[in-house]
């Protein structure tokens, strides 16, 4: 149970964090931090927070769980903040999506007292973003990735850990760098593709007639298009390396597929269609229906 809980970012991640855990029955007081009054105020309408702060260093006075929810660019200004206002018992944990570069700045920001940061990235969300798009289960059955430093203490680690659990979640461990190359591969990746296709599109002349005939395929495929751009620019950004080893190889299978394409080269497309189809139903049946009973 935590006496009381600090939320810089009081949007998707953070305002279902404080959902979650309130509902688990884990939080006494949770007070949000952010950048727009308005939508603090209104996450505090909303139940998801007590409390509004304006000032991070009475923020965290007195906190026990802080969480860093704000786009990935935030994290060392955010930490910053608070570093000379932290008690020593204070744990600091954040929800970005990448985690090299989160680490880096709270290396920087926090200095001797980094063993107090415990990294996480829930493996859950969705396009809608800002307090509205908050949902009490959100992590039911989903994974939460923790990369301990080696600076951690595994009471602090383990703290964290309850906490995503009581939200639902499972937890999972990987260093900072295999985080970084897995998400790279299987959700930076998938978005950049998503934008990309969606401002191809738009940017036609007959970018009209084209959105007017597209269905559940497009919807499907572009769906996390209507993703927040800040949130991922900042991801693209601090995941640089590992998503141009991605783009890099993906640019080659697509060329691949221009040339079987060019050369009517059906039983080489249909190989490559069918390979995907299977690894595709293979997660679908394993992986993902695991989340859902779990869920
Ligand atoms: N959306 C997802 O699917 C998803 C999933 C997992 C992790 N994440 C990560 O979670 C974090 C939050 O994403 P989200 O989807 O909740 O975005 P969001 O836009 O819903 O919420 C982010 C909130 O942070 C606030 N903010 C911005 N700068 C701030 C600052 N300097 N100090 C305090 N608050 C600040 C914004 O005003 C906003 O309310 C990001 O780091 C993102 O990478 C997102
Ligand atoms: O469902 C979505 O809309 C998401 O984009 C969620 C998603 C992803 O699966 O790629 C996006 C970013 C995260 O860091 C974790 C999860």
């Amino acid at each position: 149970m935590f006496k009381k809980v600090v939320i810089f970012g009081v949007g998707l991640i953070g305002g279902s964090f404080a959902l979650a855990l309130r509902r688990a029955g884990q939080a006494d007081h949770i007070v949000g931090v952010g950048r727009s009054l308005v939508s603090l105020e209104r996450a505090r309408e909303l139940g998801l927070i007590d409390t509004v702060a304006t000032d991070p260093a009475a923020a965290v006075e007195g906190a026990d769980l802080i969480l860093l929810a704000a786009p990935v660019a935030q994290t060392e200004t955010i930490l910053a903040s608070i570093a000379p206002y932290l008690n020593p018992q204070a744990i600091v944990t954040d929800a970005g999506s990448t985690k090299g570069d989160v680490v880096a700045a709270a290396r920087k920001a926090l200095g001797a007292r980094i063993g107090q940061f415990v990294p996480a990235h829930p493996i859950a969300g969705r396009e809608q973003h800002g307090p509205e798009a908050a949902l009490a289960d959100l992590y039911e059955g989903k994974k939460v990735v923790i990369t301990a430093l080696p600076e951690n203490a595994a009471r602090d680690v383990e703290t964290v850990a309850a906490a995503w659990r009581a939200c639902g979640a499972i937890i999972h461990r990987l260093s900072p760098q295999e985080h970084d190359a897995v998400f790279a591969s299987v959700s930076h990746l998938p978005h950049v593709l998503a934008f990309a296709l969606v401002d191809d599109i738009a940017a036609k002349p007959h970018a009209d007639t084209l959105f007017q005939y597209a269905a559940s395929g497009f919807r499907d495929f572009t769906r996390i298009a209507a993703s927040s751009p800040e949130m991922w620019r900042d991801i693209t950004l601090a995941n640089r390396d590992a998503l141009l080893t991605e783009v890099d190889a993906y640019l080659v299978q697509l060329q691949a597929i221009r040339e079987m394409i060019a050369n009517s080269d059906g039983p080489a497309l249909e190989q490559v269609y069918a390979s995907a189809r299977d690894a595709r139903q293979q997660w679908a049946a394993a992986i993902e229906a695991a989340e859902r009973k779990n869920g």
